[in-house]
């Protein structure tokens, strides 16, 4: 079965940040991902992590202002400087965290809009070109509009063309069943054609983003597929608890899933 990922955006949030890497590792996590790190000295994120003998196997590049609303910088006309300043703290923080891939989100802006798309193309290769000196890939990741009205890059198969036409190996998708299912369905095919170009995978029940198993797909059998694709990187686990997160953690024996 897949290696596991814990969610610190989304799991452990009775604790504060720093301290949810060592209850990561208690409930049997040896991978975590999260959101943004940036609130947090790297010495401080790099010592919680090391201390709990957890992996970080991904986290996002800046997004802008988050608080504003903003939701990524690529597509966003005029903010070359902040994206190129963003990413240049987003490396910093995966190389001393030793992170193998960092999520660049595109930001909010119609995918039929030409100079957007000119821009987070641009941005794509740049930070193509700066984290695979470090041997970093940079994923992208459709998102359904239910949640994240207005973004950029809202298709499966969009991200699919842009990777192609970019043509850089470190150029990958990041593949959340979640948004898949609400966005195109057919996600037990979609894994199979896709899974030449998935860096990386995350996993939530549908329609809740709540434990697997508790919505509308079959997870157990989603898992195994992902198993048998051969598919040896992470699946994190970005989803909602629907009330403590260690009681949520009931799914992963109920879907015969041991922690890896
Ligand atoms: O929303 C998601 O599913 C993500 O994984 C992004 O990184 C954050 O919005
Ligand atoms: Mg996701």
């Amino acid at each position: 079965m897949p290696r596991l990922a814990a969610n610190l955006s989304m799991l452990f949030t009775e604790l504060p940040f720093l301290d949810r890497f060592a209850a990561a590792a208690a409930a049997g996590f040896t991978g975590v991902e999260f959101l943004f790190p940036y609130d947090h000295p790297v010495e401080a994120v790099k010592a919680c992590a090391e201390a709990a003998g957890v992996d970080i196997v991904l986290f996002n590049m800046p997004p802008g202002n988050w608080g504003e609303g903003e939701r990524g910088l690529a597509v966003l006309p005029g903010r070359a400087a902040d994206f190129r300043e963003g990413l240049s703290r987003a490396m910093h923080y995966a190389r001393h965290l030793d992170v193998p891939r960092l999520h660049m989100m595109a930001g909010l802006a119609s995918s039929n809009d030409a100079g957007a798309r000119q821009r987070y193309r641009d941005g794509l290769l740049a930070a193509s070109d700066i984290a695979g000196e470090a041997g970093i890939d940079v994923l992208i990741e459709p998102l359904n509009g239910r949640d994240m009205p207005g973004y950029f890059l809202d298709s499966f198969e969009m991200a699919a063309d842009i990777i192609a036409d970019l043509d850089r190996p470190n150029v990958r998708l990041q593949y959340d069943i979640y948004h898949r299912q609400i966005l195109h369905g057919d996600v037990l095919r979609s894994l199979e054609v896709l899974m030449p170009i998935i860096g990386h995978i995350q996993i939530a029940a549908v329609p809740d983003r709540s434990e697997p198993g508790t919505g509308e797909l079959d997870d157990a059998r989603i898992l195994r597929a992902i198993d048998q694709l051969g598919y040896r990187g992470w699946v994190g686990c970005e989803y909602r608890p629907l009330g403590d997160t260690m009681d949520g953690l009931s799914w992963r024996p109920a879907l015969q899933i041991a922690p890896r």
